[in-house]
């Protein structure tokens, strides 16, 4: 049997009718006995559900088809009745007759089952036609209601009396303005007097912390909140289910869940569809609202609370005090994007649902964003959790991953390359799955290490059994009284205490929405020491220039090359002096001479103390060399070294010492950049990965060392070739690279790092100067 599925239903029909490709047999379903609860309440006494907003897009493409699953999987009771309400006036059989082909290509509706029950589910459906502020509306539903609840208990039980209790379910799938209307009508005239009476209710819940509190204070003052089922969609999802489970099912996981042994959280949900006619909707919300701050907070929360059981039992009870323990959100480290066209689709700003009133609000709003969330507990100190969400993007996927700290080098044990970092992934979508990244000998003769997968893919080992989509499994907890799938209010207001004073200070321009065509990877990042605004004791520069005066050795431009950065930085990037070290040999820096053992302490200075947040600049000017590597780690065999003032007395500074005090001690989150105008500089901090301009993508080096920080280098030339000191080409001396790279900055203030580097290259061409500049980093950025 073959079972491709998207197990998720928002997308286009298109998509919906591609990919849901299911053969028609029998899944293994465990019955409700099975389950435990066929003699609960909602399965002895009557059942209504009442999906309001039955006319639109949610309930056609969700709630309806997964009513249909439980009721073909007999997880509803045989009395249940099924009640569509709209403002539209038609009557049943039209309804049901616009209902059934969605239902037919839904994902439920290609299983045998749902098949077979589609002519008893729409014998049990009723439309009834409703204005949700109209009491007198309403009592007429209450009256129908009860008619066919009675109805359809009777003939489902045999029995000749009414049931004794009837129960009811309230499904709200209409737009939010109409909630508080909708749910007084509701109070005022159709709750059960004999049952229970519950209200399931689609995000979005509010729109800040001040509606969402509102909110939360109007419909408290109409219900308990027992009664209020608060739906995220994601919380249903299989996967998302399921990381309690494989968090605390397994004993050797926990003791490395914590900062001890995790590097980073990345959390990410990508989409390969645009905002397709919900343009309107998008501009008021935009993407951080949309996705980030309900489902993909709610992912986070479940991989980093501690053990329910630890605080006070509840799931919610759990979530609630990991999501106090977040800090505020840091707005310098949120990047945000919109897509344009691209790959044969338009751009968002081309959506014709925006209206026109809303164009100029449209032209900032996100459909990319990625943030960092940083959690003040002892578990959790130094992990950054980073979240990333888009739209209009080159693949559709939603995962978790959990990636480990890397184990100490040892040369000894492995002198090819150090082992990647572990990684644990959840995979939420497309096909679920949960893998961890796990390194071992490459099998056969030779003893390298290679990564493989520990792989669980549940297409593969569960393909037989059922496992509803998120609307069922929710709606089904939802009918059964099963809060903890559902957010509570101080789980929802603690979410808005977070995001909202986040998306004022970004949003509406106070942040630039950077581009994307659509099918790309998202935006490029900007340059990390060209953001505007930024506290200035979260800055440090280090600018070193050597002339080697009175030597052999001697250049002219170096110094200049100090003070040429120096105002780029001061003047262009608005960077405080105070924040710049310069180390130069005329004996007038602010950090004294470049000797050897001034650069180190310097290069110390740089490094730190560094916290998340912080953006350091690093330039050296001045000789660079090479020397034979004696560990074997260089793939050419040689270290590429720099030359302090006091070469002739003292070592070379290798790019491995180098490394080590500003690389490799950095943490993640810590943004250092480097400009090396020296010969031999390539790879100068020895990073990575390489940018590879002919093929516009990036190159891992034979031996990367990988580290937390994100460091990205421009480097004057190659390792193999030689920087040139452009002693007559401009109007004072300096190194051609820095020269080049203060020129372009200050014509165009914000690249992104390989559309500097293209400049760099085009700016040397045309100064006739045959050196090549590299871009290497720590990380493969997304371009
Ligand atoms: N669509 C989706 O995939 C998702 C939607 N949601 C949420 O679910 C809810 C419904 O979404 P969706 O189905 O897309 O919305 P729709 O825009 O399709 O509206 C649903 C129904 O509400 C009624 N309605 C529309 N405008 C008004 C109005 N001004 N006053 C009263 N009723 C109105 C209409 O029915 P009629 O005219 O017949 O009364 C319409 O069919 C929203 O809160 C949405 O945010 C949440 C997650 C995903
Ligand atoms: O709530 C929403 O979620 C979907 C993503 O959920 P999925 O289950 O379809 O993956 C998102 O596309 C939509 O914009 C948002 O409103």
């Amino acid at each position: 049997m073959t079972m491709e599925l998207r197990r998720s239903m928002t997308c286009n029909d298109s998509s919906l009718e591609n990919k849901m490709v299911i053969e028609q047999e029998e899944l293994r379903a465990p019955t409700a006995a099975e389950m435990g609860f066929d003699k609960e309440p909602f399965r002895l006494g009557s059942l209504a559900i009442v999906v309001l907003g039955a006319t639109g897009d949610l309930a056609k493409k969700e709630t309806f088809p997964a009513l249909l699953d439980l009721l073909a999987h007999e997880y509803l009771p045989p009395q249940v009745v099924i009640f569509g309400v709209g403002r539209t006036k038609q009557d049943t059989g039209t309804f049901r007759e616009w209902l059934q082909p969605w239902l037919v290509k839904s994902f439920a509706g290609q299983m045998k089952r749902c098949k077979e029950a589609m002519p008893n589910f729409l014998k049990r459906l009723t439309y009834f036609s409703a204005n949700y502020d109209s009491q007198e509306d309403f009592a007429r539903l209450a009256l129908t209601l009860e008619a066919e609840e009675t109805q359809m208990f009777l003939e489902a039980s045999g029995k000749a009396e009414v049931p004794s209790e009837a129960n009811r379910v309230f499904y709200f799938a209409i737009p939010p303005f109409a909630f508080l209307a909708a749910a007084s009508s509701i109070k005022a005239t159709c709750l059960s007097s004999s049952g229970f009476n519950r209200l399931i209710i689609e995000k979005p819940f509010g729109h800040d912390l001040s509606s969402a509190k509102s909110l939360a204070k109007d419909l408290g003052a109409l219900y308990e909140e027992k009664h209020l089922l608060r739906m995220d969609h994601f919380l249903g999802y299989e996967i998302c289910q399921n990381i309690l489970s494989v968090r605390f099912g397994n004993a050797f996981l926990e003791p490395l869940m914590n900062n001890q042994h995790v590097a980073a959280v990345r959390i990410t949900l990508k989409e390969d569809f645009g905002t397709e006619g919900r343009g309107g909707y998008f501009t008021h919300y935009g993407i951080i609202r949309d996705v980030i701050q309900n489902h993909l907070l709610q992912m986070l929360t479940l991989v980093a609370m501690e053990k329910p059981c630890n605080v006070g039992g509840d799931v919610r009870d759990a979530k609630v005090a990991v999501l106090k323990a977040m800090m505020d959100i840091d707005p310098e480290e949120v990047v945000l994007g919109q897509f344009t066209s691209g790959n044969g689709k338009p751009g968002y700003l081309e959506d014709d649902s925006i209206a026109e009133k809303d164009r100029e609000k449209a032209k900032h709003c996100a459909t990319f964003a990625q943030l960092v969330i940083r959690i003040d507990n002892d578990r959790w100190w130094g992990v950054p959790f980073i979240v990333r969400a888009g739209k209009g993007l080159e693949e559709s996927k939603c995962e978790v991953r959990i990636q480990f700290k890397e184990r100490h080098r040892d040369p000894r044990l492995f002198p090819e390359a150090c082992p990647p970092r572990n990684e644990l992934v959840m995979r939420v979508s497309p096909h679920e799955a949960i893998y961890l990244k796990f390194n071992m000998k490459t099998p056969g003769l030779s003893t390298s290490v290679t990564t493989t997968e520990l792989d669980l893919s549940y297409n593969h080992r569960y393909e037989e059994v059922y496992r509803p989509l998120a609307y069922t499994r929710l709606i089904l907890a939802g009918v059964r009284g099963e809060h903890e799938s559902f957010v509570r209010d101080d789980e929802l207001i603690r979410a808005w205490e977070l995001f909202s004073p986040l998306l004022e200070k970004i949003e509406d321009g106070k942040k630039e929405v950077l581009k994307y065509p659509f099918g790309s990877r998202g935006p490029a990042a900007p340059m990390p020491f060209s953001a505007s605004g930024m506290d200035p004791s979260r800055r440090k520069a280090l600018l070193i220039g050597v002339n080697y005066f009175g030597t052999r050795a001697e250049l002219r431009g170096c110094i200049n090359d100090v003070h040429n950065l120096y105002r780029l930085l001061t003047e262009t990037y608005g960077w405080p002096g105070h924040c710049i070290k310069t180390l130069t040999d005329d004996g007038r820096g602010n950090g004294g001479m470049p000797t050897r053992q001034n650069i180190g302490q310097h290069m110390s200075w740089l490094s730190d103390g560094a916290q998340p947040g912080d953006v350091l600049f690093f330039s050296f000017s001045g000789h660079g060399a090479q020397k034979e590597d004696p560990h074997g780690y260089e793939e050419d065999g040689m270290n590429e070294t720099i030359l302090p003032v006091d070469f002739e007395r003292a070592p070379c500074l290798t790019d491995d010492e180098i490394s080590d005090i500003i690389v490799k001690r950095l943490p993640e989150g810590v943004r250092l950049t480097g400009v090396m105008d020296c010969c031999h500089s390539g790879t100068g901090l020895d990073l990575p990965f390489t940018w590879d301009m002919r093929r516009g993508m990036w190159r891992e080096e034979v031996n990367p060392f990988h580290s937390m920080g994100d460091v990205l280098m421009f480097s004057g030339c190659e390792d193999d070739d030689t920087s040139s000191d452009a002693a007559g080409m401009y109007a004072a001396p300096g190194g051609a690279m820095t020269t080049a790279f203060c020129d372009v900055l200050r014509r165009n203030p914000r690249p992104i790092y390989p559309q500097l580097l293209q400049l760099l290259h085009q700016h040397l061409n045309r100064g006739g100067f045959s050196q090549r500049p590299v871009l290497s980093s720590t990380q493969q950025w997304l371009v």
